[in-house]
């Protein structure tokens, strides 16, 4: 069966990014999420980066008006029965996960693939609680999704491996390389990258530096895009944490022990650039102002 529709579930920063690359790929596009303001916010997202896109000459007015026509919001999960390919960009909480999966998969059809975009809980679990492992996957995103090109995709203890083909299929379709790992905790992506992030807040913590000198340390001396701090603003310090949790939990080694300072500003709302305060502050724009 030929993935026609793709249904988005969570419109927040990777959500959005999702459907927009889905969208360009040129399948329709049904975007869900709880709240209105949310889808609404998701939509100026996506029409920015489309009109970055646009500027550039790396897409023409027609494709940037065809794009957004194949998108379509919704406030009902219902309205994702029809979908070929289901990908959840909800909370990183498992809670959160298994009930939403728990419905998905009741309501989707028996053809569907179902994927989450999850940073890091295991997906046999999630497949579990979908009813249809063999149906379920991984397909892990990157953020900024529109720029970043790599979609590590993992297949949990029962994942067919025709859902593994025609996910990667998919993925290419959308522009992106994806890349196989295994079912541990964090994959490989977040094994790597969030204890470093983590050290780097930990660093912080004991005086070791300034946030500008740890950032500036990895940019300048690593050629990182971003230092860790910006990075772990950028991600959102709530879905650092519980990455954290998740590595620290899943391997049972105090080595992935989320740093205090991340539990504290986690604890005070102070979120990064999606709620304007991290380690740095961001104005409306999320352009970093302190
Ligand atoms: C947590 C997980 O589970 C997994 C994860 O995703 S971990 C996070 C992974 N992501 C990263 O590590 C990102 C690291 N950062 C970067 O690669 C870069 O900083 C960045 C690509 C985000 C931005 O690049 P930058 O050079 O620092 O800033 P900026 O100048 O704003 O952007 C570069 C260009 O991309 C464009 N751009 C930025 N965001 C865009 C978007 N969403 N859509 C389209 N274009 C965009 C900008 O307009 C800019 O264009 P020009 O060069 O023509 O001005
Ligand atoms: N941030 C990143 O860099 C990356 C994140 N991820 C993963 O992607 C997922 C989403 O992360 P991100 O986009 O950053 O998070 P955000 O907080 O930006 O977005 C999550 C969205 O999901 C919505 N939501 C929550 N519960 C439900 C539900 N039951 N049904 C529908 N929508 C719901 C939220 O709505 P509301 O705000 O109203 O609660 C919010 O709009 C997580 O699993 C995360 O680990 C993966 C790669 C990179």
């Amino acid at each position: 069966m030929e993935i026609r529709t793709v249904g988005v579930v969570g419109a927040g920063q990777m959500g959005s990014g999702i459907a927009q690359v889905a969208a360009q790929a040129g399948y329709g596009v049904v975007l869900v999420d709880v709240s209105e303001s949310v889808l609404e916010r998701a939509l100026s997202t996506i029409r920015r980066s489309l009109g970055k896109f646009l500027e550039k000459g790396r897409i023409t007015q027609e494709d940037h008006e065809a794009t957004l026509g194949r998108i379509r919001t919704s406030l009902r999960l219902e309205d994702l029965a029809e979908a070929d390919l289901i990908v959840e960009a909800i909370v990183e909480d498992e809670g959160a996960k298994r009930a939403l999966w728990e419905r998905l998969g009741a309501l989707a059809k028996g053809e569907a693939i179902l994927a989450s975009n999850t940073s890091s809980i295991p997906i046999t679990a999630l497949a579990r609680y979908s009813g249809a492992p063999e149906r379920f996957i991984g397909m892990h995103f990157f953020n900024p999704v529109p720029l970043m090109p790599l979609v590590e995709v993992i297949r949990g203890a029962l994942t067919a491996e025709a859902t593994r083909d025609r996910v990667v299929e998919a993925a290419r379709r959308m522009g992106k390389t994806p890349l196989e790992v295994q079912d541990y905790p964090g994959f490989v992506s977040n094994r790597l990258l969030m204890p470093m992030i983590n050290e780097a807040i930990e660093a912080l913590r004991e005086g070791v530096a300034t946030k500008e000198a740890i950032d500036g340390v990895m940019r300048l001396g690593m050629n990182h895009p971003m230092g860790p701090l910006e990075l772990a603003d950028f991600i959102g310090l709530d879905t650092c944490l519980a990455i954290m949790e998740v590595l620290h939990r899943g391997f049972g080694d105090d080595k992935y022990r989320p740093s205090p300072l991340l539990r504290r500003m986690v604890q005070a709302g102070l979120l990064g650039r999606k709620t304007g305060r991290g380690f740095y502050t961001y104005d409306e724009k999320g352009n970093k102002v302190g």
